[in-house]
């Protein structure tokens, strides 16, 4: 594949773009709400505190000089960027810095009793215990008797608008979750399921993103996969620590699957294959450090490009997850996302919600159609959704529908 030209890393710098209103708007929201999640001590508010003036108004602090990562931290850049303001640094960066400091914050590094605790379980386990979720796995039930092709889309499309589920987000829009939008504005499911052929004995890799209602969806597609046979085995990648208020770390794993096991009807034998599957050894959890890298994809280390060369496919989910793997660049739209994606080792499939400015892979005429009727603000509205395949060949590429 020809390397595309790179294009401007997005900065958080210009006021009224999306970025800086993350950067001074979104994390303020956030630290207010944790401190409102948890009665944290007058150690940890003044912790929290100095972390809100710093982020508005200071510049990038080092970390403490006994932090745990202190080397990798400084070999992900924190060298280069300390003393600079929060905005003048590539966004990605700066915003997965913002997480790193909130842990230090509120205790989570240790030692002492906070160590460990998720600042953002509350808000976590609200959501997968809320009626909605009920409603969402008794759906399951109405798909039991559907042919195998048509549930495998289903579930498809189920893991793909569970990416909505993001709670960061919806801090920012106001505690609502945004509505899907007909039709997907980049569609290659019919790549993807040829790449998972009905007597496949390979290795699924899911790169997660959300937990709760986002992460449900997901297993549920693994366990189908695993079910129909279209994998032997699968695996699935989360967060080591708590990041972007609701991504999936292991903990969240666990929680997802008791949900599922304890549901009544389909849900629950989904969650029964799927402890199986966990106990087997067929489904594995990886917390690998660079899920929190503050970096793009193209820049993993050795080991994990080593598993996703294996892979059969690896599916990246969610918006986040995007922005590291095409890089967070002002792509022009239409740049071919086999393009920016030549450096993955193996097949790979983005399944996301449109909720931040990149886009790439992306026809003329789907753009045009978009600017048209919105003018740029489908980029960010979370509305909108695609899934987009590197099949790794230029053979076998394809756009719709059709499991
Ligand atoms: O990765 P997710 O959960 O789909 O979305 C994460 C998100 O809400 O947070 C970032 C801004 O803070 C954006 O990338 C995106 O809008």
């Amino acid at each position: 594949m020809p390397d595309p030209a790179p294009a401007p890393v997005i900065l958080g710098n210009e006021t009224g773009s999306f970025p800086h209103s993350v950067l001074a708007e979104r994390h303020p929201a956030i630290i207010r709400q944790v401190r409102a999640s948890l009665p944290y001590g007058p150690e940890r508010q003044r912790a929290l505190d100095a972390l809100l003036a710093d982020c508005t108004e200071g510049v990038i602090e080092p970390l403490p000089p006994d932090a745990h990562d202190g080397d990798r931290w400084a070999a992900w850049g924190l060298d280069t960027y300390a003393g600079q303001s929060w905005f003048d640094v590539p966004w990605l960066w700066s915003e997965s810095y913002f997480y790193r400091r909130l842990l230090d914050a509120v205790g989570y590094f240790g030692p002492g009793p906070e160590q460990a605790i998720d600042p953002f379980r509350p808000v976590k386990l609200t959501e997968l215990d809320a009626p909605a979720t009920d409603e969402e796995l008794a759906a399951l039930d109405g798909l039991e008797t559907r042919p195998p092709d048509e549930r495998a889309q289903a579930l498809l499309h189920g893991s793909l608008w569970g990416n909505r589920a993001d709670l960061g987000f919806r801090l920012s829009a106001g505690g609502d979750t945004p509505a899907a939008a007909p039709g997907l504005v980049a569609d290659d499911s019919r790549t993807l399921w040829s790449l998972l052929p009905p007597s496949g004995t390979g290795t699924l890799c899911l790169v997660a993103d959300n937990a709760g209602r986002e992460l449900v969806p997901d297993l549920l597609l693994m366990a189908h996969l695993l079910a129909e046979g279209r994998v032997e085995r699968a695996v699935l990648h989360v967060k080591p620590h708590p990041y972007y208020v609701s991504d999936a770390t292991p903990a969240d794993v666990l929680d997802a699957l008791r949900r599922l096991t304890a549901a009544p009807g389909a849900a629950g034998a989904y969650g029964r294959r799927l402890w199986a599957a966990t106990t087997d050894g067929r489904l594995t959890v990886r917390a690998h450090p660079f899920s929190c890298a503050p970096l793009p994809y193209a820049e993993m280390p050795d080991d994990l490009r080593a598993e996703f060369a294996e892979a059969a496919l690896t599916v990246v989910k969610g918006d986040l997850n995007y922005r590291r793997l095409v890089g967070d660049r002002r792509w022009p739209p239409t740049t071919p996302f086999a393009d920016v994606t030549g450096y993955f080792p193996g097949p790979v499939a983005a399944l996301r919600t449109l909720k931040s400015d990149v886009i790439c892979g992306l026809d003329a005429g789907t753009e045009a159609a978009l600017v048209a009727a919105e003018g740029q603000r489908w980029r960010t509205a979370g509305t909108h959704a695609l899934i987009q395949v590197n099949a790794g060949t230029d053979g076998g590429r394809g756009t719709g529908a059709g499991a």
